[in-house]
Protein backbone atom coordinates (compact mmCIF):
# COMPACT_ATOMS: atom_id res chain seq x y z
CA UNK A 1 0.00 0.00 0.00
CA UNK A 2 1.44 3.44 -0.81
CA UNK A 3 2.56 5.29 2.29
CA UNK A 4 0.21 8.21 1.71
CA UNK A 5 -2.75 5.85 2.06
CA UNK A 6 -1.82 4.78 5.58
CA UNK A 7 -4.74 5.02 8.03
CA UNK A 8 -4.79 8.13 10.19
CA UNK A 9 -3.87 6.28 13.36
CA UNK A 10 -0.77 4.66 11.85
CA UNK A 11 2.58 6.41 11.59
CA UNK A 12 3.96 6.34 8.06
CA UNK A 13 6.90 3.93 7.51
CA UNK A 14 6.52 2.03 10.72
CA UNK A 15 2.95 0.76 11.01
CA UNK A 16 2.82 1.61 14.69
CA UNK A 17 -0.50 2.88 16.06
CA UNK A 18 0.02 6.56 16.84
CA UNK A 19 -2.16 6.27 19.92
CA UNK A 20 0.49 4.05 21.56
CA UNK A 21 3.66 5.89 20.72
CA UNK A 22 5.02 9.04 19.13
CA UNK A 23 8.23 8.45 17.13
CA UNK A 24 10.37 11.31 15.83
CA UNK A 25 13.70 10.78 14.03
CA UNK A 26 16.34 13.54 13.85
CA UNK A 27 15.56 15.27 17.14
CA UNK A 28 19.34 15.40 17.65
CA UNK A 29 21.52 15.94 14.57
CA UNK A 30 24.02 13.28 13.50
CA UNK A 31 27.02 15.34 14.67
CA UNK A 32 25.37 16.23 17.97
CA UNK A 33 24.39 12.60 18.58
CA UNK A 34 27.85 11.22 17.86
CA UNK A 35 29.40 13.82 20.15
CA UNK A 36 26.92 12.91 22.90
CA UNK A 37 27.57 9.18 22.34
CA UNK A 38 31.32 9.55 22.92
CA UNK A 39 30.94 11.86 25.91
CA UNK A 40 28.24 9.83 27.65
CA UNK A 41 30.02 6.49 27.09
CA UNK A 42 33.27 7.94 28.50
CA UNK A 43 31.86 9.88 31.44
CA UNK A 44 29.21 7.48 32.78
CA UNK A 45 30.08 5.13 35.67
CA UNK A 46 28.47 2.12 33.96
CA UNK A 47 27.35 -0.80 36.11
CA UNK A 48 26.65 -4.41 35.34
CA UNK A 49 23.31 -5.67 36.64
CA UNK A 50 22.51 -9.22 37.72
CA UNK A 51 19.15 -11.01 37.57
CA UNK A 52 18.05 -14.23 39.23
CA UNK A 53 17.18 -16.79 36.53
CA UNK A 54 16.25 -20.29 37.78
CA UNK A 55 18.01 -19.54 41.07
CA UNK A 56 21.22 -18.48 39.34
CA UNK A 57 22.64 -14.95 39.22
CA UNK A 58 23.03 -14.04 35.56
CA UNK A 59 24.61 -10.85 34.21
CA UNK A 60 22.18 -8.82 32.06
CA UNK A 61 23.54 -8.28 28.52
CA UNK A 62 24.04 -4.49 28.68
CA UNK A 63 25.47 -1.88 31.07
CA UNK A 64 23.29 0.54 33.01
CA UNK A 65 23.35 3.86 34.86
CA UNK A 66 20.72 5.99 36.53
CA UNK A 67 20.45 9.76 37.09
CA UNK A 68 17.89 11.97 38.82
CA UNK A 69 17.08 14.27 41.73
CA UNK A 70 19.05 13.15 44.80
CA UNK A 71 16.30 13.89 47.33
CA UNK A 72 13.52 11.82 45.76
CA UNK A 73 12.55 8.34 46.88
CA UNK A 74 13.09 5.92 44.03
CA UNK A 75 12.35 2.74 45.98
CA UNK A 76 9.63 1.73 43.46
CA UNK A 77 12.11 0.90 40.73
CA UNK A 78 15.63 0.57 42.05
CA UNK A 79 15.75 -0.74 45.61
CA UNK A 80 18.69 0.73 47.51
CA UNK A 81 19.97 2.59 44.48
CA UNK A 82 20.56 6.32 44.61
CA UNK A 83 20.52 8.27 41.38
CA UNK A 84 23.65 10.03 40.16
CA UNK A 85 23.37 13.83 39.80
CA UNK A 86 22.36 15.24 36.39
CA UNK A 87 25.24 16.08 34.04
CA UNK A 88 25.26 19.03 31.61
CA UNK A 89 24.83 16.69 28.59
CA UNK A 90 21.84 14.94 30.17
CA UNK A 91 20.22 18.27 31.07
CA UNK A 92 20.52 19.46 27.44
CA UNK A 93 18.77 16.29 26.24
CA UNK A 94 16.12 16.49 28.98
CA UNK A 95 15.29 20.10 28.16
CA UNK A 96 14.91 19.34 24.41
CA UNK A 97 12.54 16.42 24.93
CA UNK A 98 10.53 18.25 27.57
CA UNK A 99 9.95 21.08 25.10
CA UNK A 100 9.02 18.64 22.35
CA UNK A 101 6.66 16.52 24.42
CA UNK A 102 5.23 19.15 26.76
CA UNK A 103 5.98 16.71 29.61
CA UNK A 104 8.29 16.90 32.66
CA UNK A 105 10.65 14.06 33.54
CA UNK A 106 12.43 13.57 36.88
CA UNK A 107 14.91 10.79 36.25
CA UNK A 108 16.63 8.95 33.46
CA UNK A 109 18.03 5.45 33.14
CA UNK A 110 20.68 4.67 30.58
CA UNK A 111 21.39 1.40 28.83
CA UNK A 112 24.65 0.84 27.00
CA UNK A 113 24.38 -1.81 24.24
CA UNK A 114 28.05 -2.43 23.43
CA UNK A 115 27.21 -4.39 20.24
CA UNK A 116 24.47 -6.58 18.72
CA UNK A 117 24.89 -9.20 21.47
CA UNK A 118 23.54 -6.78 24.06
CA UNK A 119 19.76 -6.72 24.39
CA UNK A 120 16.75 -6.47 26.71
CA UNK A 121 14.04 -9.15 26.77
CA UNK A 122 10.23 -8.72 26.70
CA UNK A 123 9.01 -6.62 29.64
CA UNK A 124 6.75 -3.77 30.70
CA UNK A 125 7.86 -0.74 32.73
CA UNK A 126 4.61 -0.68 34.67
CA UNK A 127 5.83 0.25 38.15
CA UNK A 128 4.23 3.09 40.05
CA UNK A 129 0.81 4.46 39.27
CA UNK A 130 -0.73 4.13 35.82
CA UNK A 131 -0.88 7.20 33.61
CA UNK A 132 2.83 7.91 33.35
CA UNK A 133 4.67 8.43 30.11
CA UNK A 134 8.20 7.35 29.21
CA UNK A 135 10.44 8.87 26.62
CA UNK A 136 13.31 6.98 24.97
CA UNK A 137 16.15 8.88 23.29
CA UNK A 138 18.41 6.72 21.09
CA UNK A 139 22.00 7.56 20.25
CA UNK A 140 24.42 5.52 18.15
CA UNK A 141 23.69 2.34 16.21
CA UNK A 142 20.05 1.93 15.11
CA UNK A 143 18.37 -1.00 16.84
CA UNK A 144 14.95 -2.61 16.44
CA UNK A 145 12.36 -1.98 19.15
CA UNK A 146 9.71 -4.72 19.19
CA UNK A 147 6.28 -4.18 20.71
CA UNK A 148 3.65 -6.87 21.35
CA UNK A 149 0.27 -6.97 23.03
CA UNK A 150 0.44 -8.42 26.54
CA UNK A 151 -2.54 -10.76 25.97
CA UNK A 152 -2.34 -11.40 22.22
CA UNK A 153 1.24 -11.92 21.12
CA UNK A 154 0.18 -12.05 17.44
CA UNK A 155 -0.31 -8.29 17.66
CA UNK A 156 3.30 -7.29 17.18
CA UNK A 157 5.03 -4.23 15.69
CA UNK A 158 8.64 -3.23 15.21
CA UNK A 159 10.17 0.18 14.93
CA UNK A 160 13.75 1.04 14.04
CA UNK A 161 15.10 3.43 16.67
CA UNK A 162 17.51 5.64 14.74
CA UNK A 163 20.46 7.72 15.92
CA UNK A 164 19.12 10.96 17.44
CA UNK A 165 15.50 9.81 17.62
CA UNK A 166 12.79 10.20 20.24
CA UNK A 167 10.06 7.72 21.16
CA UNK A 168 7.30 8.71 23.55
CA UNK A 169 5.41 5.78 25.10
CA UNK A 170 1.96 7.14 25.80
CA UNK A 171 -0.46 6.54 28.69
CA UNK A 172 -1.78 2.94 28.62
CA UNK A 173 1.24 1.57 26.76
CA UNK A 174 2.94 0.11 29.82
CA UNK A 175 -0.27 -1.51 31.07
CA UNK A 176 -1.10 -3.38 27.83
CA UNK A 177 2.02 -3.75 25.73
CA UNK A 178 5.41 -5.38 26.20
CA UNK A 179 8.62 -4.26 24.52
CA UNK A 180 12.16 -5.51 23.92
CA UNK A 181 15.42 -4.75 22.11
CA UNK A 182 16.34 -8.05 20.40
CA UNK A 183 19.90 -9.15 19.75
CA UNK A 184 21.09 -8.36 16.20
CA UNK A 185 23.83 -10.65 14.94
CA UNK A 186 26.86 -9.04 13.31
CA UNK A 187 26.39 -5.54 14.76
CA UNK A 188 29.67 -4.20 16.10
CA UNK A 189 28.68 -0.60 16.81
CA UNK A 190 27.38 0.69 20.14
CA UNK A 191 24.09 2.29 21.06
CA UNK A 192 22.99 4.04 24.21
CA UNK A 193 19.45 4.80 25.10
CA UNK A 194 18.14 7.21 27.68
CA UNK A 195 14.75 6.45 29.23
CA UNK A 196 13.27 9.54 30.79
CA UNK A 197 10.72 8.70 33.47
CA UNK A 198 8.04 10.38 35.54
CA UNK A 199 8.46 8.73 38.93
CA UNK A 200 6.98 11.56 40.98
O1 LIG B 1 16.85 0.42 24.75
C1 LIG B 1 15.67 0.80 24.67
O2 LIG B 1 15.32 1.60 23.81
C2 LIG B 1 14.64 0.30 25.62
C3 LIG B 1 15.19 -0.25 26.92
C4 LIG B 1 14.11 -0.61 27.88
O3 LIG B 1 13.03 -0.93 27.48
C5 LIG B 1 14.31 -0.55 29.35
O4 LIG B 1 15.46 -0.44 29.82
O5 LIG B 1 13.31 -0.59 30.08
FE1 LIG C 1 11.56 -0.89 29.01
Amino acid sequence: MPQFNAPDDMLPNHGIPAKLVDYKPGVFSIEESLDLLDKIIDETPWEEKFELINGKEVSTPRLIAWFGEADLDYSITCKGLYPLPWTSELLVIKERIERLSGEKFDSVSLNYYRNGNDSVGWHMDNYGEPGRKLCVVSIGRSRMFDIRNRDDHSLEFSILLENGSYLLMKVGFQENWQHRIPKMKGIKESRINLIFRQLH
